[in-house]
């Protein structure tokens, strides 16, 4: 089994949490690609009505192929349960979301979200976070003095790029990513990127989820996080 089968297997598991009549928000990347097949597919065999509030234009569209009605957060009352992958999770269920530039989305439609389930292959388990990448999304309006704040306080900043341009996040900002390797206290780190002017949102998701779907080759693992 490789990595994409393990994605496959979260993503379909996933799918029986949500129930008809529910709002569901619908994450990005690459393992909830194979969610929102599944969703597609019970949505036409069962005829369920649900509405999906995807965190990105890449999913929104999926969704909107598989016959899904999407809605924008704003234009619903509530959300039931947001499904969304993880870069990396550590031992108390803390996460970094953004390796794909949609956390700032995905952390608003988490925040309002009554539950959340995270998805992922058992690659993105680890002890500590911070050997993946931190994501934070700036304004690009003075970037360059914030990359020299980071690079100061030795988080070791890179700017993604897409060969000499900027990537563009759907807000239109930038992306600088955090080689931080071992990251101590994510509470703190957190709190001190919030407290930087130009920050826009950080990949640190905390205290969030409540379920994880852990992909292994013998088959899914429940974690009831809190
Ligand atoms: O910005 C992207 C999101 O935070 C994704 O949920 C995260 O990067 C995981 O994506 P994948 O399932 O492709 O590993």
């Amino acid at each position: 089994m490789n990595q994409d089968d393990l994605k496959k297997i979260v993503g379909i598991e996933a799918v029986k949490y949500i129930q008809d009549g529910m709002t569901v928000g619908l994450g990005t990347g690459s393992t909830v690609k194979y969610l929102v097949e599944a969703l597609g597919q019970r949505i036409k065999d069962e005829h369920l009505t649900i509405i999906g509030v995807p965190t990105s234009n890449r999913t929104a569209r999926r969704a909107e192929q598989l016959g899904i009605t999407v809605k924008d957060i704003d234009e619903v009352d509530h959300i039931d349960l947001t499904i969304d992958g993880a870069d990396q999770i550590d031992e108390h269920y803390q996460g970094i979301k953004g390796g794909g530039i949609a956390h700032l989305r995905e952390k608003i439609v988490a925040i309002n979200s009554r539950k959340n389930i995270w998805i992922v292959d058992e690659s993105k388990l680890t002890k500590q976070l911070g050997s993946f990448p931190l994501p934070v999304e700036v304004i690009p309006y003075g970037s360059q003095q914030l990359f020299k704040k980071f690079k100061k306080r030795g988080y070791n900043p890179k700017f993604r790029m897409d060969g000499n341009r900027f990537i563009l996040t759907h807000s239109k900002n930038y992306i600088i990513d955090l080689g931080l390797g071992k990251m101590g206290d994510p509470h703190k780190l957190a709190k001190n990127l919030k407290d930087m002017t130009g920050v826009v949102e950080h990949g640190l998701f905390l205290d969030l989820v409540n379920t994880i779907i852990v992909g292994h080759e013998d088959g899914p693992e429940i974690i009831q996080a809190r």
